[in-house]
C-alpha cells in the first residue's frame, strides 16, 4: 500500500470476529509514553468495539520495546488461558546502530515465543525515522497501529480456535 494512502484503522475491507470470548493481554513499552499511551487506548478501544470484555484484557507495562520478548513470554507461561498477546512499542531511529538492534530483537523475539507458546504474539511496535512519522501512526493521518494489533489479535485467536 502506498503510504500516501497507509490507514492502519479501517478494516471496512474485512470481518472482524467476535471477541467475546477471548482473553487478551496487551504488553506496552514505556518509552516514548506519549506515543505508546495513543497506541495501547486504540488498541483498548478496538478490543472492546468488537466485544472483549474488560475482565478478560490483561494490562503490563514494561521499560522499552528491548523487554516487550520477556513480557510476552512471562504472560504466555503464568496465564495459560490466554489467547493472544499484543506487544506495543514505539522505536525511534537515533544516532546509532541501537535502534536496529532493538527492533531486530523484538521481532524475532516475539515471533519466538509465539512459537514457543503456539498462542499469536502481536508485533505492535512502531519502528520510524522520526517522531512525526510514530505521531501519524498513532492516532494521526496514517491511523492506529494499537487498532491494527488488536484487530490481528482476534483474527489469530479465532484462526487458533477454528483451524
Ligand atoms: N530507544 C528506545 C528504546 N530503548 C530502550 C530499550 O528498549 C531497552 O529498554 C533498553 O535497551 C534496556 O534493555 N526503547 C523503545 O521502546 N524505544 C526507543 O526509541
Ligand atoms: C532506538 C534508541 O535506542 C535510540 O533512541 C537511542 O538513541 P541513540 O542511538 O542516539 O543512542
Amino acid at each position: 500500500m502506498a503510504t500516501q494512502l497507509k490507514n492502519l484503522s479501517d478494516f471496512s475491507h474485512t470481518t472482524v470476529p467476535n471477541g467475546s470470548a477471548y482473553k487478551i493481554a496487551i504488553a506496552v513499552a514505556e518509552w516514548n509514553a506519549e506515543i505508546t499511551g495513543s497506541l495501547y487506548n486504540g488498541a483498548l478501544e478496538t478490543l472492546t468495539k468488537y466485544g472483549v470484555a474488560q475482565e478478560n484484557i490483561l494490562s503490563i507495562a514494561v521499560p522499552g520495546s528491548f523487554e516487550l520478548t520477556s513480557a510476552a513470554d512471562l504472560l504466555l507461561q503464568k496465564h495459560q488461558d490466554l489467547d493472544a498477546v499484543i506487544c506495543l512499542g514505539c522505536v525511534i531511529q537515533g544516532d546509532t546502530k541501537h535502534f536496529d538492534f532493538i527492533c531486530d530483537a523484538v521481532a524475532n523475539g516475539i515471533t519466538q515465543v509465539s512459537v514457543k507458546h503456539s498462542k499469536p504474539v502481536i508485533f505492535g511496535v512502531l519502528t520510524t525515522n522520526n517522531q512525526q512519522q510514530a505521531i501519524d501512526r498513532a492516532g494521526g493521518k496514517h491511523g492506529n497501529k494499537g487498532d491494527e494489533a488488536a484487530i490481528t489479535a482476534l483474527k489469530m485467536a479465532e484462526l487458533k480456535a477454528t483451524v
